[in-house]
This record gives C-alpha cells, sequence and structure tokens, in this order.
C-alpha cells in the first residue's frame, strides 16, 4: 500500500503525524554502565512530518513510502511496529494492525525520523484500538523504544535529560526558520557515540547551567542570540566519521545563516535562518554548492505526535 498525506483513509484508518527534531543545545557526559551516556539536550520539534496510517490487519505489518523509504527496514526491528506490539502487550489488545509510513524526515540523518514513527504508532494503535492508554503509560512506552521517542511524543521545546528521555517543557516565544542540508549515507546513532568516546578522554559530568543564554534566547524569540547559543558535542565526532560535513557548515555560514550545526547525530546540518525567506536562500546555496543530496525548509516549534485523521 502506497499512501500519500492527501488519499482518502480506509474504513477504521487512523492518520497521526510526528515531527522531526533538532537539538539546539546537545551536552553529553561519561557513558553510564548501561552503555548509554548522560545528555543535557534542548530539544525543538520542526515541521518535518513523518505520517503513519493505521487500518486493520490480520497479522502485524509494517510498509513505507518517501524519498528514502527502501533505507527504512520493514521486519521486526522497526520502530513502529514495536511500538504497535508494545501498545497490545500492555493494553491487553489480541488484534494486530498494519501501519504505513509516509517518511518525511531524513532516515538515519539526526532528526529522530525512526523516534517520530514511533511515537506517531504509539498514539495510532492508543486511537486505532481505543486503548485509552494514558500519557505516563506511553511516555512510559516510549522511553523503552528510544531515547528520542518521548520528545517526539511531546513536541514543542523540552529540555531532556538522563538519556535525553527525561523531558522539562521549555518556553519559547515566536517561530524560528530553518535550512537543512540531508545526505543520502546515514550516520549509527551508535557509532557516532562511540566516536565520541574516542574523542574525549576526559569527559566531566554534566550541569545545565551551559545553556542559560539559549534558555534566554528562546523565551525572548531572539533568533541570532539562538543562532549564537547552538551547540552540540556530537559534531567533531559526526565530522570525524563523515568530513564532508564541513563543506555545508561553511555554506549556510557564508549564506549569513545565523548559527549552524549537525543535528543530534549527523549528518544532516541545520541553519538557522532570519526569515521564512531567508531559510530558502539558504537552502538554494546548499544546493548550488553541491553539499547536499537533498535540502527541507522548516519552521518550529510545532506539537508533537497527535491524531490528524481518522479517530
Ligand atoms: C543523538 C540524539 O538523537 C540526540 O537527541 C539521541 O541521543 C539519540 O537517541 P536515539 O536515536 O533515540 O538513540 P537510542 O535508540 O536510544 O540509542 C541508540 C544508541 O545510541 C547510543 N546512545 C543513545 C543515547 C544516549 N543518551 N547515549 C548513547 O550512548 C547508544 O549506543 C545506543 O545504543
Ligand atoms: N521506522 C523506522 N524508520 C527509520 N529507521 C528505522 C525505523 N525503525 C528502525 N529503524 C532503524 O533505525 C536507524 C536510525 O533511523 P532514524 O531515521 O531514526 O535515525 P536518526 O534520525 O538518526 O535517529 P536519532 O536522531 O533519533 O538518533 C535506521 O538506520 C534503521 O535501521
Amino acid at each position: 500500500m502506497t499512501l500519500t498525506p492527501f488519499d482518502d483513509l480506509p474504513d477504521r484508518a487512523v492518520r497521526v503525524r510526528a515531527p522531526g527534531k533538532v537539538n539546539l543545545s546537545l551536552r553529553v557526559g561519561p557513558r553510564e554502565r548501561d552503555g548509554y551516556h548522560q545528555v543535557v539536550t534542548v530539544f525543538q520539534a520542526v515541521s518535518v512530518y513523518e505520517e503513519v496510517v493505521a487500518t486493520p490487519a490480520d497479522v502485524f505489518g509494517v510498509s513505507a513510502s518517501g524519498p528514502q523509504a527502501d533505507a527504512v527496514p520493514t521486519d521486526e526491528s522497526n520502530l513502529a511496529l514495536r511500538a504497535a506490539r508494545a501498545v497490545a502487550e500492555r493494553a491487553g489488545v489480541d488484534d494486530a494492525v498494519h501501519l504505513h509510513l509516509v517518511k518525511g524526515v531524513p532516515v538515519a540523518g539526526g532528526m529522530a525520523g525512526g523516534s517520530a514513527d514511533a511515537a506517531a504508532a504509539l498514539v495510532a494503535c492508543d486511537a486505532f484500538w481505543g486503548t485509552g492508554l494514558s500519557r505516563d503509560d506511553l511516555l512510559e512506552l516510549a522511553a523503552e523504544l528510544g531515547s528520542d521517542v518521548p520528545f517526539s511524543l511531546v513536541g514543542h521545546t523540552a529540555v531532556g535529560q538522563g538519556r535525553g528521555h527525561l523531558l522539562t517543557p521549555a518556553l519559547s516565544r515566536g517561530e524560528f526558520h530553518w535550512a537543512f542540508a540531508v545526505q543520502d549515507r546515514g550516520l549509527s546513532t551508535a557509532a557516532v557515540y562511540e566516536a565520541y568516546d574516542g574523542l574525549c578522554t576526559q569527559v566531566e559530568p554534566l550541569g545545565d547551567e551551559e545553556d542559560v543564554p539559549l534558555m534566554q534566547a528562546l523565551l525572548a524569540g531572539d533568533a541570532a542570540a539562538l543562532g549564537a547559543a547552538l551547540h552540540n558535542d556530537l559534531e567533531s565526532a559526526a565530522i570525524e566519521l563523515d568530513p564532508g560535513l564541513t563543506e555545508p557548515l561553511a555554506v549556510a555560514t557564508d549564506a549569513g545563516a545565523l548559527g549552524v550545526v549537525v543535528s543530534g547525530s549527523g549528518p544532516t546540518v541545520a541553519a538557522l535562518a532570519r526569515s521564512r525567506q531567508h531559510a530558502l536562500a539558504v537552502a538554494a546555496a546548499f544546493t548550488a554548492a553541491g553539499v547536499a543530496d537533498r535540502v527541507l525548509t522548516a519552521s518550529g516549534p510545532v506539537p508533537g505526535a497527535r491524531v490528524v485523521a481518522g479517530e
């Protein structure tokens, strides 16, 4: 089945939309005994979306469409399918469901596409089966599926701590405009954290005081101050694995971006622009310089996973 956002929904179908994210700041502490690093991060949800359409089926299944759909696993490792099974188990549901993913977020791009699928699938299956799980239930299932999944559920702007899964909403005024340089080649999140360990011999435990200027910029809706405060501890590790990333970073700076940063574990490069128009100009500069396989523009913050049709 190949559904586009404009198709009519089949009977009983539920359609849910969930956003991608940018880490405005990502500070990485030591690796803990569970294999995960302590992080303090400020997430912003942006208007690049995944859609998940849940339809009746005799057996659990998943399919995908979109620019990089071939790179999405459709076996039991698929995060959306795992989310569906988690809802069924938690709520004691015996029925199956088919999930179709309309992928708009880059795959393995550092913008939490798989996490958005998982969050959307949690919301879709809850609505599809009428399980009535609480927000806390969904957040708990989300955290078991991946560190970024709770934020995909919540959206807007939030500070993530622990593995990134413990969220506190953050105040943000106005709308910020972004241009993204997307690469066909993905980066493995685990490999980037491993490269980070190799680069940093001594990692200090984390405080959150470094992000005060960033939080003030968000509160004031001051895009120039936000641009100056963007920060990603994983950036040098991502560049070590993919040295070509220095090119889109330089192109965005030359095009007058207020700030530019590797998004999460990369390789997508996120450039903060002065306006929607300027974001289009930065995207055009990426294309003209040949430093991106694809470009996107978006704004943020936007809400987390929510039903858009069929409930
Ligand atoms: C880079 C970020 O996107 C920033 O928000 C996240 O930290 C990654 O979140 P994610 O993709 O949901 O990652 P998970 O699926 O939870 O973990 C994938 C792998 O990344 C590494 N990982 C992830 C999160 C974290 N706080 N420390 C880690 O070391 C671990 O090796 C883990 O096995
Ligand atoms: N529904 C899914 N969509 C995309 N990838 C998935 C999905 N389920 C599992 N995966 C696997 O997860 C890997 C990471 O994909 P994803 O698009 O979530 O990366 P990411 O955006 O870099 O993640 P993050 O920003 O959260 O670190 C893929 O290479 C793929 O093997």
